[in-house]
């Protein structure tokens, strides 16, 4: 099995239904973020605090370039589409699965979530980046499963398809 790569906008749902979906196909779960919370012993928001977007996009590519070795579904950060090159590390380790989920619908699910710096800050700019977010999402993509208004376990039928016709 090659690298599973779930790509989409926060609240899309890569890291809970990534990580259903390993325990299902039987193989390792990966969040990249976790993953840099581990490597640099700090949150995600202290790293934006401390370091900027910028200093979180260069600790996030290096992630993917040290993880896409492995086998596993990995969960991204809904900003991996902001690096060009990250499409390239994913595509010669794996496939690209983006989880599409309406705007409306990520507001539910996340509401006030005080733990994602980029979704922590006025509507208009949460919708804005959403928007330019979508084509790239898109770009990166290799197959696109819609969320809205899915159980996850119907999610991980829907995903389990998708490897296997790959
Ligand atoms: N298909 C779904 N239906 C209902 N709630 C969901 C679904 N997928 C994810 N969620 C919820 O949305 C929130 C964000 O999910 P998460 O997996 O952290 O997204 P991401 O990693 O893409 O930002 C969580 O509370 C999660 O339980
Ligand atoms: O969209 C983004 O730029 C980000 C999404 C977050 O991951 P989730 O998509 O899992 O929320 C996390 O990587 C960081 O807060 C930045
Ligand atoms: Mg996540």
């Amino acid at each position: 099995m090659m690298n599973i790569y779930l790509i989409g906008f926060m609240g899309s749902g890569k890291s809970s239904v990534g990580k259903e979906l390993a325990t299902s196909l039987g193989v390792s779960f990966i969040d990249t973020d976790s993953y840099i919370e581990e490597v640099t012993q700090k949150s995600i928001p202290a790293i934006f605090a401390e370091q900027g977007e910028d200093g979180f996009r260069s600790h996030e590519s290096d992630a993917l370039e040290r993880l896409s070795t492995k086998e596993a579904v990995i969960a991204t950060g809904g900003g991996i589409i902001e690096i060009p090159e990250n499409k390239d590390i994913m595509t010669k380790n794996g496939i690209i699965v983006y989880l599409h989920t309406n705007f409306e619908t990520i507001s539910k699910r996340l509401q006030e979530d005080e733990n994602r710096p980029l979704w922590n800050q006025d509507l208009d700019k949460r919708k804005a980046l959403y928007e330019r977010r979508l084509p790239l999402y898109r770009q990166f993509a290799h197959y696109v499963v819609e969320t809205d208004d899915k159980e996850v376990e119907t999610l991980i039928h829907e995903l389990k398809e998708v490897i296997k016709s790959s």
